[in-house]
Formats: C-alpha cells, structure tokens, sequence
C-alpha cells in the first residue's frame, strides 16, 4: 500500500488480520508516498489544470513511486475513488485470488490520471468505490476492503463456513442472529431455533434472510439469476 498517512493503516496489523500476517497467510507493506518526493518540502500535490478547488496528486511522485512499487511479481492496482466501480462480496472474491495486490490511498481531489493510464500499461488497475459518499481520502477505502478480501484467504477465518455463508454470498442479506439468554428484556428467541429441527430451522432462516432483503435491498433480489429462488422462497 502506498499512502501519506501509513500510520492510518495499521489496523491493519491488529486482530484477525494481524493474525494472519504472523502466521504467514500473507504480507503487508505499507509505503509513505513521500519517500519518492525530492524537494524539501515533499510536495505530493499541486492545484488543477483548469482551475477549481482543491489540489491534484502530483503524477511524478506517483508514477516513481508505483514504478518502484509494482516491480517484481505481477499485481494488480486497486485505486479507491468515489468515481470507482462498486466494490461488492463478488469483487472481494476475485482481489482474494490474486497473487499480489497494491493499493494507492488518494487524497485531495484525487490522483493526476495519467498515472492511472500509465499503470494500465502494465497492471490490470481498478478503480473501487465503497460506496455513494465522499471521504477525505482512499486508506478508509483500504482498510475496508482488505479486511473483506483477507477474510476469504483459506486458513484466515477459524470456521471456512463463516465466509460461505457471508451476506451476499448466496446474494441475500443474511437474517437475525441470536444467542443465550433465551429472553432478555423480555425479548425471546424464536422458537424454531431451539426446536433442534434443522430444516425447519434452515427455512425459517431462508425466509428471514428474503423478507430482510425484500424490503431493505430490493435491488439484490432483482440481481438473482433466474433459477436463485426455489418454490418455496417464491410462495413467500
Ligand atoms: O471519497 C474518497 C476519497 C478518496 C479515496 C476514496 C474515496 C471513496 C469514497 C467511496 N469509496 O472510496
């Protein structure tokens, strides 16, 4: 990863992740983007052409510091922008395949784009957005979005079925999860889930799962290939 703030990405070394990295499953570097500044000040930015707020990253202290960066084994460049594609569970599957990825944490109004087109040259580049707001720049983004990838690493979660059975997996929403006590404030567990009848159980969680989705994303169940609903998901 290649950012301003390293500092901001060191949680990144901290629970599950940081387990991981210790036991060998995989390796982080973070690189502080000034290390390829020359001038006294190490100024990795400069204002718009064309006027506007705001200031640009500056294209040669990137492009250096991306030439050093993805030297070696291939890898591809995973940018975090608001003007990015979607990063989705499906997404997060495809990056968990990968060898080696780096991540450029932009700021400001963003990177001078020839150093996006530059690195298409050479790397598949990818520019992501974790959603429809603004923040002030990409390691947010990053930290986010390696935690959603190094889950599905094999090895990484105790239990392989967690990411399995992960919201969006099966491209629902995952339903109500509950624990002891059985009543808490007066609230109770459902009974089908201390009924000990497993497919009684795994309907009423189907069920759950497609009411949640039905009404707080719609769109999901509209993205379902044709054949994703059975008889019994469609009579709800
Ligand atoms: O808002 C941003 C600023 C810099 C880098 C990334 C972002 C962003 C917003 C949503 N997803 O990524």
């Amino acid at each position: 990863m290649v950012s301003i703030f390293p500092s901001y990405l060191a949680p990144l070394r901290e629970a599950l992740l940081g387990r991981a990295i210790s036991r060998g499953l995989l390796e982080l570097t973070v690189h502080d983007l000034r290390a390829w500044t020359h001038d006294v000040h190490q100024a990795v930015d400069d204002s718009p052409y064309g006027g506007g707020p705001g200031m640009v990253m500056r294209p040669q202290v990137w492009g250096d510091a991306l030439d050093d960066v993805l030297a070696g084994p291939p890898a591809r460049l995973v940018v975090p922008t608001p003007a990015g594609r979607p990063f989705t569970q499906a997404l997060a599957r495809e990056f968990s395949a990968e060898e080696r990825l780096v991540f450029a944490c932009g700021r400001y109004e963003g990177i001078d784009q020839r150093v996006l087109d530059d690195a298409a040259r050479r790397v598949t580049v990818d520019e992501v957005s974790i959603g429809d707001y603004v923040l002030v720049g990409g390691e947010v983004a990053v930290l986010a979005i390696v935690e959603a990838v190094v889950r599905l690493l094999p090895g990484v979660l105790g239990n392989p079925r967690s990411a399995a059975e992960d919201s969006f997996s099966d491209g629902l929403l995952e339903g109500p999860a509950y624990t002891r006590p059985e009543v808490w404030r007066g609230l109770a567990v459902p009974d089908v889930l201390r009924s000990g009848n497993h497919a009684l159980i795994d309907r009423w969680r189907r069920d759950r799962s497609l009411e949640r989705t039905h009404r707080r994303r719609p769109d999901l169940l509209e993205a379902l290939p044709a054949d994703a609903l059975d008889r019994a998901d469609r009579a709800l």
